[in-house]
Parts: structure tokens; sequence; C-alpha cells
């Protein structure tokens, strides 16, 4: 499959799923994965997870969907629509989670299948607020990271998954190779929560021993909600269009260094990195 841009009118375009929450605020979650597929040409569909009562200023509850009806989600788009990459986000639950790894073998999606699975392993809000169940992690450690194609934790993420403590750039190795023992095929690990004076170098670990660093300014930002899912739903459209993962990863870098980059404004509180950069001018 070769990479294609965005589809001319009456072209059907490629497909992406994400499997994630809801953010009512509309700066991260499904609303931000939606945005940013359509900004990267695919097209783009969603199975609820569970919905969250969320603005700028944080996350003060959130509702979980029944398993059941994630995986029905999953299934219908999936066996009438198809999806050429799937990404999952904020899962809530075991429950969940074991629903979604159930339904991904049957349909051939993850790491030993066809349809690429990139895993956010979302656990908290940038404020501080639980997305996931205490009693969850097991889960994602042992049903969810062995499936993934590539995972995409930050720095926080890692400390739970992995209990490796990152401070510096020359930790971020020791960090990839804990997450890839739990059995992705890819790990990027996310550098945004490195110290402010430090740039914005993400790395990119494969199991087969590949390393790559992914170098990028740090704009002086602090209106970045939403950017881990902004960043792996890029690096998602980009596998959908056909191309191979390293490439796609370099993609979603690049998109998300333009997306920090106009992020704006928005409430009281954390405003969300932004789409607009990449969507054209309205001809009203
Ligand atoms: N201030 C910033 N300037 C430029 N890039 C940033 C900035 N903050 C985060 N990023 C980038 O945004 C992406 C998301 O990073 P990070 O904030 O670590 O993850 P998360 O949003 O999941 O907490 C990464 O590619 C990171 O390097
Ligand atoms: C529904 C939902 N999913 C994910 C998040 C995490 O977003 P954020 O708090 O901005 O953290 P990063 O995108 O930076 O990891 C959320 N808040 N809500």
């Amino acid at each position: 499959m070769s990479p294609r841009s965005t589809p001319g009118p009456g072209v059907t375009p490629r497909t992406a799923l994400t499997i994630a929450g809801s953010d009512s605020g509309g700066g991260a979650g499904v609303q931000a994965d939606l945005k940013t597929f359509l900004a990267c040409g695919v097209h783009g569909m969603s199975a609820i997870t569970a919905v969250t009562v969320q603005n700028s200023l944080g996350v003060s509850g959130f509702h979980e969907i029944p398993a059941e009806t994630v995986r029905d989600q999953v299934r219908v788009v999936t066996t009438d629509i198809g999806a050429n990459a799937v990404k999952t986000g904020m899962l809530a639950s075991a429950g969940i989670i074991e629903a979604v790894a159930g339904t991904c073998d049957e349909l051939g999606i993850g790491r030993a299948a066809e349809i690429p699975l990139v895993v956010d392993p979302v656990a908290a809000s940038m404020h501080g607020d639980s997305l996931l169940a205490d009693s969850a992690l097991g889960a994602v450690r042992e049903v969810l990271l062995p499936r993934a194609t590539l995972t995409t934790p930050n720095l926080d993420e890692v400390r739970l998954l992995t209990g490796v403590e990152v401070t510096r750039r020359a930790d971020l190795r020791k960090a990839a190779e804990a997450v890839l023992a739990l059995g992705p095929r890819w790990v990027l690990i996310k550098a945004g929560h490195l110290a402010a004076d430090s740039d914005c170098v993400d790395l990119l670990v494969g199991a087969g021993g590949e390393v790559i660093e992914l170098p990028g300014p740090r704009h002086p930002t602090e209106h970045t909600h939403g950017g881990g899912d902004t960043l792996a739903a890029a690096v998602t459209a980009a596998l959908a269009q056909g191309r191979d993962l390293v490439d796609a990863v370099r993609v979603g870098k690049r998109y998300i260094m333009r997306a920090v980059a106009a992020a704006y404004p928005l409430g009281g509180g954390v405003g969300p990195v932004s789409a607009f950069w990449r969507v054209s001018d309205v001809p009203w």
C-alpha cells in the first residue's frame, strides 16, 4: 500500500478508528483524534469507551460505556467500513481493555496481525485526574501492550507501567527497554515532561534493536492539552495511509510540532494543541 494524501471528491479515503473517551471540552480524547484524522486526510471512526465531564480546568467525573457496547462499536465499523489503522486512548477499566483486546484478535488488529494498533496508554489527565482504574494497570501491561504495534507513553505513564523514573534525556533508552519488555513491537517515549529548558527529543525504539531520536524544539506554551492524543492520532493516520512505522512516527512528530506551535488559550485553564494550522480556509 503506497502512501496517499487527501482524497479527491467522491474518492473513498483511507480509514482510521479511535477507541477512546470523549472530552467534553474538545481538546483531547476522541475529539482530538477525529480532528487529527481529518487534518491528515483519513476518514475517522470512533468507539467511545467513556464520557468525561471535562473542561480546560480538569476532569470532574466520567461515565464508562459498557464493555459489550465498546466491543460492538469496534465490530460494526470494522466489519462494514474497515479500518486501515486503529488507535486506543482512554480505556477506563480492565473490563473494557479485555473486551478491546479480544475484539482486536478477532478482527486482525495488532502487532501480529494486518491492521496496525497504536496504544496511547492513557492513565490520567494532564491535571492529574485519573482516567484509568488503578486495578486496570495490570491489564494494560499484560493484555494491551503485548498486542500493540506501537505504544506512546509519556513519562508519567512510563513510571506507572514500569517503575522507571525519567528525569533526563539519558534515561529515555532505559525507559524504552522497560516498556518493550512488556511486549509491544515499538515504543515511542514522549519527552514533553522533561525539564522546561530542554528540547522535546522523543525516542522511538523497536524490539528489533532500532533506536531513532525525534528532535524538536520546545515551544514556550502552557497550552498542550491533547498533545499526546494528537501525536498518536497523527501516527495512526499516517499508518492508515500506508506509511511504514518509522516514517509514520516522523510524520506524527512533524504534525505535533506544528500543532503545539499553533496551540491556543481556551477557558480559564490549559488550552489545546491546534489542528487549525492544517485546515485550509473555509470559502465563505
Ligand atoms: N512545549 C512543547 N513544545 C514542543 N513540543 C512539545 C511541547 N510539549 C510537548 N511536546 C511534544 O508533544 C508530544 C506529546 O508529549 P508529552 O507532553 O510528553 O505527552 P502527553 O501529552 O501524553 O503528556 C511529544 O512529541 C512532545 O515532544
Ligand atoms: C477523554 C480523554 N482522553 C485523554 C485525555 C488526556 O489528555 P491530556 O490531559 O491533555 O493529556 P495528554 O493528551 O497531554 O496526554 C483526556 N484528558 N481526556
